[in-house]
Formats: C-alpha cells, structure tokens, sequence
C-alpha cells in the first residue's frame, strides 16, 4: 500500500462511484484512501470491499483522513469550488470533475488561488482530450494536413437528463465538454456565442428547454457549432466533424459490431457517457496518477476550467436574452501558458 498514491474521492455519486471503481480495479499505482458523501450509505456502498479506506460525511474530513496524498473530486459542481480551494490550502494534487465552478467569477477565484500557489495542483476533468477518437483528430488537425479549419459541427446528445437538471445546465454542465474540446482541438479561444432552440422536444421534462443549438465564434475566425439534446431518448452521441480548406475529418459515428439478422443490419448505440467515454475516464484517472506520483501536472489546467466557465456564462446569457453575446475573459495570470495558436489572420469581432 504505501507505495500506492492514496486518493480521496469527494462525491460518490454516479461519477464518484465510477472513478472509486476505476481507482480500485482499473488504474495502477493508486488506491482509494477515504471517500466522503454527506449521503454516507452512498460513500459506503461505493467503498465497500476497499482496504484501507475511511468513509466520511464532511470533505475536509476525508482530506485529512491519513493516508491521503491527493484528491478526485466528483461531487456537484457548485461545491467545487471550496473542495478545490480546500485541496490548495493542504498542498493536495487534484483531478477536479467539470465543470470546474458553475459560474466564472468563483471559477477565477479558483485560478487567483492557485495562482497565489505558484506552482499548478489540478488537473480538470475534460476527459475527451483524452478520447482516441479526439486525440486523433488534434493531431490530424495540428498536423496541418487538412489546412486552416474552418468550422466544427458537434451533436451531444443524451438518452435522458438528471431529474436536477436545469436549462442553463445544458450549457454550463453539457455544452462545457464541446467549449473545452473546441479551444483544445483549434488551439483558440471562443469569443462570442449566440444560442437558438427549436420547440422543446415533449420527451424533455416541463419547463426544460431542450434541445438547443449553440453557435460560437473563435478568436481565429472559426464557427462552431453544437446541438446539446440531453432527452433524445435514444442514444448517447458525440460527434465532431471538423470542416478545413484541404478537407474533414469526422469522429463519433460509433462503429461498432454490425449485427445482420431477418433481413435488417443494425449497430448497438452507447446510452451512456460511462460507456462511450470508459477508455478516456481510464486514461485520464491514470495519466493525473501518474503525473501525480512525479510531483508533475498535466492535462486540462485551472484556466481551461475558468475559460469554459467564462464561455459557458456567456451562452447562458446569449440564451436567455435571445441575442448574441460576447465572451468576457480574464486576463491570464503569467502562470498559464497561452495555447499555441494557429497562423492564420485572427477574425476576432471588432
Ligand atoms: N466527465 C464527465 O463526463 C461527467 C462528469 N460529471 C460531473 O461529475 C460531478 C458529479 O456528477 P454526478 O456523479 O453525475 O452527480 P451525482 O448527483 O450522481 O453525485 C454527486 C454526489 O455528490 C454528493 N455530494 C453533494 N455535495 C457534496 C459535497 N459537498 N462533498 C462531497 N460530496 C457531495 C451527493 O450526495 C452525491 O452522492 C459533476 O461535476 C458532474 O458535472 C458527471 C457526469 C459525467
Ligand atoms: O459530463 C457529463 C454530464 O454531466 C452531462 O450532463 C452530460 O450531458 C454529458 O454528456 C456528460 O459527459
């Protein structure tokens, strides 16, 4: 055990109870050392089975737990923000869920405090830069093979939303995978947003506006957009189709095992994120492991969480007033460094 990193994982819900497995069984040079739920039976049953591991109502409890060398957290995203800071003020490494705070204002206090750290001790939880599919076309589009893109066309859809759900969620909690992996994949900032939506689809629950179409603008000129339907009843889907001048790259159709009987094909459809994302949870979980072992961080940073908070708020504004709106973002402290940017004429609006 001791040469293992102990882990506490703040929230086993069903993202906690994924990572505790995943940190229990699947990834190396780990071990879950204290799990804390203020639903303790949730924490229990989600630890059962673990050596060594203490269980706890309170967060800050199971981070002074001993044994405890850094933190997951996985609770809800409005108490990230002090778990985050609790982390800092103990010199604990953190891999944080996104999204990293629901609004920018808590967000950038998170990056102020790290800041005042002088060195970076979380890594956000985007886990689809570390999807093979989305790891592919970076690199294809960083290669420069298919020139300067120009757009990206993205679909997320869910079989069902949370019964917590909200409408602004669909963006702040939803949209945020495709606002991180859309600065990532273009190496740019998105810098206004306009949101429309059709009629709400009668499978979304009263009063949730559902399905909605996202359209943002980068500081490169490019256009993207996403349609985020967390109720399509069925199927969970991600696709991103990456459109440049020397041509495109598509992932997310999901070929799967093509099943041909009675004279019909058909291809089993993933329901779930637990399922579709499975490999880049495990990749992610052990890549932040093993940094963490090395006295190293890496992957997404603090500001990649504060900038999709800042973009994510600014949708949430273009959403409920109907009208275009800008992006406001920070000045970036020293200690992040710009992502490198493409060549091409910045397009930014005046
Ligand atoms: N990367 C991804 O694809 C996904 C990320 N998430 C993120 O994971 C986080 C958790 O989401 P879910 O597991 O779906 O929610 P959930 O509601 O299933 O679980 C959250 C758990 O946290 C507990 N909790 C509440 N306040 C807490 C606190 N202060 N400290 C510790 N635990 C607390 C709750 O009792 C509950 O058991 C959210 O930030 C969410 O956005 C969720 C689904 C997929
Ligand atoms: O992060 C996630 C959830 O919180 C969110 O609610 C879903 O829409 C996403 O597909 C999933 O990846």
């Amino acid at each position: 055990m001791g040469d293992l990193l102990g882990v506490a994982v703040l929230g086993a819900g069903h993202m906690g109870a994924d990572h505790i497995r995943r940190l229990d069984r699947v990834v190396s040079s780990a071990r879950v050392a204290a799990v804390a739920d203020p639903e303790t039976d949730r924490a229990k049953e989600a630890a059962a089975g673990i050596d060594g591991v203490s269980v706890h109502a309170e967060p800050a409890a199971a981070l002074d737990a001993p044994g405890v060398q850094a933190v997951l957290i996985a609770s809800p995203g409005p108490a990230h923000e002090e778990a985050l800071l609790a982390a800092f003020e103990r010199g604990l490494p953190v891999l944080c869920e996104k999204p990293m705070t629901p609004d920018s204002a808590g967000a950038l206090r998170v990056v102020e405090a790290e800041a005042r750290l002088g060195r970076r001790l979380a890594q956000l939880g985007f886990m689809r830069r570390y999807d093979a599919e989305y790891m592919r076309l970076k690199s294809l589009l960083d290669s420069g093979r298919l020139g300067r893109p120009l757009m990206l066309h993205c679909t997320h859809r869910n079989v069902a939303s949370p019964s917590h759900f909200t409408t602004p969620m669909l963006i702040n909690s939803s949209v945020s995978h495709e606002i991180d992996a859309a600065r990532w994949l273009l190496d740019e900032e998105l810098t206004a947003v306009t949101v429309l939506r059709p009629r709400p689809s009668s499978n979304a629950p009263e009063g949730l506006l559902d399905p909605q179409f996202v359209l943002f603008e980068t500081s490169g000129g490019t256009l993207v957009d996403v349609e985020i339907f967390v109720n399509s009843g069925f199927g969970y889907q991600v696709r991103c189709e990456a459109v440049c001048e020397g041509g495109s790259a598509r992932i997310g159709d999901g070929h799967t095992m093509v099943v041909t009987t009675g004279g019909r094909a058909g291809e089993e459809v993933d329901q779930d994120y637990l399922v579709r994302f499975a490999e880049a949870y495990d990749r992610e979980v052990q890549s932040w492991v093993d940094a963490t072992r090395q006295g190293r961080v890496t992957g997404p940073s603090v500001w990649d969480g504060y900038a999709a908070a800042a973009v994510a708020e600014a949708g949430v504004r273009a959403l409920e007033s109907g009208v275009g709106q800008y992006v406001d973002l920070a000045v970036r402290p020293q200690a992040y460094e710009p992502t490198r940017r493409r060549t091409h004429d910045p397009r930014a609006r005046s």
